[in-house]
């Protein structure tokens, strides 16, 4: 049986800085671990960080929601038959919804030797409390929740960026949530690797499905009761059941004749780079974008300094690290959020390059 570790979390909160601590133990211990990567975006940016210790197979701007279950089955059971890993980790999209996931998995584990080891959820801590002290109950905490739900292991991440006394309050917030999970505070994901990732002599999630019924609603149906209950979590032996998600917050809808992602709300854009831009004002660019933009990532060129930088925005923080690609990359822009307007930031995007034209050409 090929344990399969998920790792689930909203955009940004610390998924991929997790599957590399995950793969450095994995690899200390002698073991093959295998990824399935799953990205909102057209390009994989994230498998440009992992992709030299371990083999991968990416999902790329797939509807998490609707076309993944079948695809992921199929990509699980190739990379498991290819490969023949020890492990095999699955991150999820950022907007993911886990049940979805651990439905895939559980319908693959029924035609071929896996079964599901965890769901493992990072949230970023800072974004957690602002997003439940507003007066709005966006859509994206509500997923936040659900995603705190789901979870066997729960990480409670970035807790560099609170204040004295709101680590407590994140607690208690999560604990009330999903009082079963294994719960940890960290910094960079930086957890304890044997709790975390110890596939030996570990307790299997169990997993009991309900029957999926469909309700219509005028034109939309929901899938409203894909409804699991987990029991026996590793560190749990009392098993107790819990639902993961509350009908009433689930967002799950589909359109007729549409293809709608079950987080419509949630707006992907992508933009390529066609020269080199000024570092001080694509700073200032991202320094201005709009609340509702909570994640970008991407591969930009400077005028001031030569080859290629990853930067990554998540939640009003940006990181600019210089990368030595193997292979050749385009320049690239993934932004995302929530009902944000794609056009604006395009336009402004398109200002930036302009505005870097004549120094290039100087
Ligand atoms: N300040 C701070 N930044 C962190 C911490 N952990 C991760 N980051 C940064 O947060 C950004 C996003 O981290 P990732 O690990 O890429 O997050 P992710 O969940 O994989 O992101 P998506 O897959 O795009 O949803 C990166 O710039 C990380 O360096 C932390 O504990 N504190």
């Amino acid at each position: 049986m090929i344990p399969i570790v998920v790792l689930s979390g909203f955009l940004g909160s610390g998924k991929t800085t997790l599957l590399q601590h995950a793969l450095a133990y994995y690899k200390e211990q002698g073991l093959k671990p295998a990824i399935l990567m799953n990205e909102l975006g057209d390009v994989n940016l994230d498998g440009s960080l992992v992709n030299d210790q371990a083999p991968m197979k990416e999902m790329l701007s797939g509807c998490i929601c609707c076309t993944i279950r079948g695809d992921l089955g199929v990509e699980l059971m190739n990379l498991a038959e290819e490969y023949k890993p020890d492990v095999i980790i699955v991150e999820c999209t950022g907007v993911a919804n886990p049940m979805e996931i651990v439905d895939a998995v559980t319908d693959a584990s029924i035609y071929s030797s896996m079964v599901l080891q965890s769901v493992i959820t990072v949230m970023d801590a800072r974004q957690f409390l602002d997003f439940s002290l507003g007066s709005e109950r966006s859509k994206s905490f509500r997923l936040m929740q659900d995603q705190l739900r789901c979870a066997s292991k729960l990480i409670i991440n970035k807790t560099d960026l609170l204040a004295a006394g709101e680590l407590q309050k994140v607690q208690a917030f999560v604990k009330e949530l999903n009082p079963y999970a294994l719960t940890v505070s960290t910094e960079r994901s930086d957890v304890d690797p044997v709790t975390f990732f110890s596939i030996q002599g570990e307790k299997r999630m169990e997993v009991s499905r309900q029957k999926e019924s469909t309700v219509d609603i005028g034109n939309d149906h929901h899938h409203a009761e894909n409804r699991l209950h987990m029991y026996g979590h590793d560190d749990h032996t009392d098993h107790h059941p819990h639902d993961c998600q509350e009908p009433e917050h689930h967002d799950h809808d589909h359109k007729h004749g549409e293809h709608y992602h079950s987080y419509d709300h949630v707006v992907v854009h992508t933009h390529f780079f066609g020269r080199p831009v000024s570092r001080s004002e694509f700073e200032q660019l991202f320094r201005g974008l709009p609340a509702e933009i909570y994640r970008a990532k991407g591969i930009v060129q400077f005028l001031e300094s030569e080859g290629q930088m990853m930067f990554q925005f998540a939640y009003r923080e940006l990181e600019i690290i210089p990368i030595r690609p193997q292979k050749p990359v385009n320049d690239v822009a993934v932004i995302m959020g929530e009902n944000f307007s794609a056009s604006e930031i395009e336009e402004r995007l398109k200002r930036l390059e302009a505005a870097a034209k004549p120094l290039a050409s100087s």
